[in-house]
């Protein structure tokens, strides 16, 4: 035999290969007898399942000994001891535990070779006849778990089970009796799980119960189905199977979970009057297995299962014990189970027990209990009672109003129809509204109450999001705070320890990371709780709209609207209470910060009117100190207006990467013969004769800061073909562009600081579009004059270091872009162009590509353009510049000059007049005066 699994039992394809015994028709048996027929007991019948591969080695238990009657536990035939070839008589073990040797008695017991077949036939087959004749009728399967219950109900497809047997049967009933009996039939079918009561055949939300005076327990939104065929029954009681919830545990591996209760509802209708003669119910119940914990195990899933199982068995053996004692008072409400089971159980109902009990001893007690509880049941009377409706008993007079209004409803659909096929109504109005459940005062309130609590639990935990929101907002704020205090501390702290000051940041920040990781888990936390409570409001709301229907009454509504503000308010009052809390935070660290700047301030004033009481303030420290006190003026710098001729290209200059340290100084000269104030630090500087420079024109000085010591650099500004040279200083143009720039002690030794923040006026020689670009990050050029090499290595765009510089070759920085594939070489030579062949004819070769690039290269043509009227000199950029923090586009003025703490700095292009200064004063803008003029005196000496 294939066994199949439970949710394939009675597949609606294959018909099983059994045969039905032979309907016939029935005669109609006056009303009167049915019911006297009907009054009895209440039926048991014991099935015992065969023993299974597990339990071959088991001892036997349940003994048949007839068609009615069984022994439990049976003593053993015991082995005579014989002497001499006589048996001997009272030899028995004394140790040996003694057997129970119960007797039971029962209307059928089926052995363990029976078949569904002759359970049904022996047992069933009556009752199907009963629900026929208007009765109600129940067949429920009760026994351990594994005890056969399943395999009894709804079996296998070459086996099938009592309710295929069962609902085939009555089909057939109906057709033979169709002629004269005119039958309706719907079936629903629900199981009872953890005590949800859930409709298998229309999956959704668990069902509610409700008591009606008359109609009793009513399973609201129970679905009913109608089928047309035996196929069509079969099919919904499969796919309702398919649905039932199956768990395997230790003793079966397709165990039931639930109680499953299939319901045939039979209408019969008088086949002349269509009035209804009667309405009765065929209710088919598998129950779940009754287990101990060890069957299931202690814990977990399976052990809630079990207890739930078990409490419902245990109120359902109460209500038999009751019912079997004849007690006025019936626990039926204990469980669901009993509940619905109400009708099946006492008063008005012909039902059928079977008890399902396995034969061997590994279920001994379970066995027991089965065989016991089975007969209690047994004692259970009913007293059917039909639910006849006789046309005779209804008045002639109802049956006349009934058609009455039946031909006015005639009438007045036919009217509608008209109306609508005119088009002069909308068909949607047609549709009759349903008719509304009456809802009571006590309904009200316990939806009220609901709400109430519900809403309760979604404003708590929505409050609880809003506050750990606001925590974490706090906490970033008062963190970053810290930083810049930290921040402010490292511009202050000498250098010994900024160790300690980085240090005391990392451990803040590492701080901030952890409370922000613990807020995060109970973030997650509270959005969980936040999304089961919307869910069960949800599901509440759902089920409200069943019992109200899509309106719902208008006290109900204003309630529910009044909690959602509610809610809505809480929330509003705690981000009030977030914001005021941040306002208070925000100006107790306000008046610290004021604080520390006041002593800043206080500290500026003390050593800058310290240094200008010795005379150590050079004029441009001067001007800084202005441009420091007009900042505090709320001064914002410098705007340019963005007036150079729109034809006329300008140059942008961008320090990719900024690379002016805070501290370089900036400075000017106007006049011609000026002396400047260049104090090298630097020992090799020392010994040179530098300590003042005569400049023949505006020299723009910088100087830098490489955090080690100050370094000056002077950087000169020339007109073409004019070199200058003294005793202290030389400069030179070189080729034909006029930023030449030369001095015997710049650059200093492999730094190259000094030209990014002034190449705005050195000489640049930039090769556009090296296909080797990219690669030259590590590259290593080597450039050959005379017999010596000077190798400059670079990295990252910066040369890290020059070697053995020797003149001519004195300065050399060669600087890669690959953000914009260029390679800047800057040069100097000590003589005037021509003056050393040597250079002009050196080679800078790019060993990494084995590329070599002809050195010096002329500006000439491509990269620098000698402006017509102007006489000055333009670079072309017609091209979009993409640096790292800017974007540099053709055409476009400079629109604020920054300070020099600015990470980027972009400079006017030289060709910028002094009337395009909005402003004047400032050390930035005197500066690029300067720069101006200087332009303007090449201009005239051209
Ligand atoms: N009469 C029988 N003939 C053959 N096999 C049977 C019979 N009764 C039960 N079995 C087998 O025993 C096992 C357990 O049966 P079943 O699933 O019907 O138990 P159950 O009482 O419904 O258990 P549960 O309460 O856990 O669902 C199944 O494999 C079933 O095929």
């Amino acid at each position: 035999m294939t066994r199949i699994t439970k949710n394939r039992r009675l597949s609606g394809g294959g018909k099983p290969k059994i045969k039905i015994g032979a309907s016939t028709t029935p005669a109609l048996v006056p009303l009167k007898a049915v019911v006297r027929q009907a009054r009895g007991n209440m039926k048991v019948v014991v099935r015992i399942r065969p023993v299974n591969r597990n339990e071959n080695s088991n001892r036997l238990v349940v003994k048949p000994v007839s068609e009615s009657q069984l022994v439990f536990d049976p003593h053993e035939e015991e082995e005579g001891f014989f002497f001499h070839g006589v048996k001997q008589n009272g030899f028995r073990d004394l140790n040996k535990k003694q057997k129970r040797n119960a007797n039971f008695a029962f209307d059928n017991v089926f052995s363990e070779d029976s078949t569904n077949l002759e359970v049904f036939e022996a047992s069933i087959k009556p009752l199907v006849q009963t629900v026929l004749d208007g009765y109600n009728c129940s067949v429920f399967a009760y026994g351990a778990t594994g005890a056969g219950k399943t395999f009894t109900m709804l079996g296998t497809e070459a086996c099938p089970g009592i309710v295929y047997l069962t609902v085939t049967n009555l089909w057939e009933k109906m057709e033979a009796l169709k002629e004269i009996r005119n039958y309706e039939i719907a079936v629903s079918y629900l199981e009872i799980y953890n005590e949800l009561v859930k409709d298998l055949l229309v999956p959704g939300e668990p069902l509610i119960l409700r008591e009606d005076s008359s109609a009793g327990v009513i399973i609201q939104g129970l679905s009913l189905k109608k089928p047309h065929s035996t196929e069509e029954l079969l099919e919904l009681l499969r796919s309702g199977n398919e649905r039932r919830t199956q768990h395997p545990t230790d003793v079966n591996k397709e165990s039931s979970r639930s109680h499953a209760v299939f319901q045939v509802w039979l209408k019969q209708r008088d086949p002349k009057t269509k009035s209804i003669i009667s309405l009765s119910k065929l209710s088919l119940i598998d129950l779940a297995g009754s287990e101990r914990g060890s069957a299931t195990g202690h814990s977990g899933a399976r052990f809630k299962e079990g207890m739930n199982i078990n409490k419902s068995l245990l109120a359902l053996g109460n209500c038999i014990s009751g019912l079997a004692e004849g007690k006025t008072h019936i626990p039926f409400r204990d469980s669901k189970l009993t509940r619905i089971l109400k009708d099946s159980l006492g008063g008005n109902c012909n039902t059928v027990m079977i008890a399902a009990v396995s034969p061997t001893s590994n279920q001994f007690e379970d066995t027991y209990n089965t065989l016991k509880y089975a007969d209690r049941a047994k004692k259970i009377k009913a007293t059917l009672v039909k639910k006849l409706l006789s046309p005779a008993d209804i008045k002639i007079s109802k049956l006349e109003e009934e058609v009455a209004s039946l031909r006015a409803a005639n009438e007045e659909l036919t009217l509608r129809i008209k109306k609508f096929e005119s088009g002069e109504v909308n068909p949607t109005k047609m549709v009759p509204k349903e008719e509304k459940e009456v809802i009571t005062k006590e309904d009200i309130e316990t939806c009220k109450k609901s709400l109430t609590h519900l809403s309760e639990a979604r404003v708590n935990a929505r409050l609880n999001i809003l506050k750990i929101q606001s925590l974490e907002k706090e906490i970033n704020y008062r963190m970053q705070s810290r930083q810049k205090l930290m921040k402010r501390c490292m511009k202050f702290t000498v250098n010994t320890q900024l160790g300690n000051v980085a240090k005391r940041s990392e451990k803040l920040e590492s701080m901030r990371v952890r409370k922000i990781e613990g807020l995060e888990v109970r973030m997650e936390d509270a959005k969980k709780r936040l999304i089961s409570i919307e869910s069960s409001l949800q599901k509440y709301e759902q089920k409200m709209n069943t019992k109200f229907g899509e309106e719902w009454p208008e006290e109900i509504k204003l309630f529910a609207k009044l909690l959602k503000v509610e809610c809505r308010l809480a929330e509003f009052h705690e981000k009030v209470k977030h914001l005021e809390k941040l306002l208070k935070l925000r100006e107790q660290l306000g008046a610290e910060d004021h604080e520390h700047i006041l002593n800043a301030l206080e500290m500026t004033q003390t050593y800058y009117l310290l240094l200008r009481t010795e005379g150590h303030v050079s004029q441009y420290q001067e001007a800084k100190f202005e441009e420091f006190m007009h900042l505090f003026e709320k001064d914002q710098g410098i705007i340019w207006e963005a007036d150079c001729n729109n034809d006329s290209e300008t140059v942008r200059l961008s320090v990719e990467k900024p690379q002016i340290p805070a501290n370089v100084f900036l400075q000017e000269v106007e006049k011609k013969n000026e002396t400047l104030d260049v104090k090298p630090v630097l020992n090799e500087l020392e010994d040179t004769n530098m300590s003042s420079i005569p400049s023949p024109i505006p020299v723009r000085f910088a100087a830098v800061n490489d955090s080690i010591s100050i370094r000056n650099a002077p950087r000169v500004n020339f007109p073409r073909d004019e070199p200058f040279q003294n005793d202290n200083y030389e400069a030179t143009g070189s080729g034909d562009h006029q930023f030449g720039i030369s001095s015997k002690y710049s650059p200093v030794k492999g730094e190259s600081i000094v030209d990014d923040a002034t190449y705005a006026i050195l000489p640049k020689i930039t090769i556009e579009e090296c296909p080797e670009a990219k690669d030259l990050a590590n590259a290593t050029f080597s450039m050959e004059s005379r017999d010596e090499e000077t190798k400059v290595i670079i990295k990252s765009g910066e040369v890290k270091g020059v070697v053995n510089l020797t003149p001519p070759m004195e300065d050399l920085n060669v600087d890669t872009d690959p953000l914009n594939e260029t390679i800047t070489i800057s040069v100097s030579n000590d003589g005037p162009v021509g003056s050393n062949p040597d250079v002009d004819n050196s080679v800078v070769s790019l060993l990494s590509s084995k590329k070599s690039i002809p050195f010096p290269v002329r500006p000439s043509s491509t990269l620098f353009k000698k402006a017509d009227k102007e006489n000055i000199f333009r670079v072309p950029t017609s091209k979009t510049v993409k640096t790292k923090d800017n974007i540099i586009q053709p055409n476009r003025g400079l629109r604020r000059v920054p300070s020099i703490s600015q990470s980027t700095i972009d400079l006017r292009s030289p060709l910028a007049s002094s009337s395009n200064l909005r402003k004047e004063g400032t050390p930035s803008n005197l500066w690029q005066r300067g720069r101006s003029a200087s332009t303007s005196n090449l201009a005239k000496k051209n």
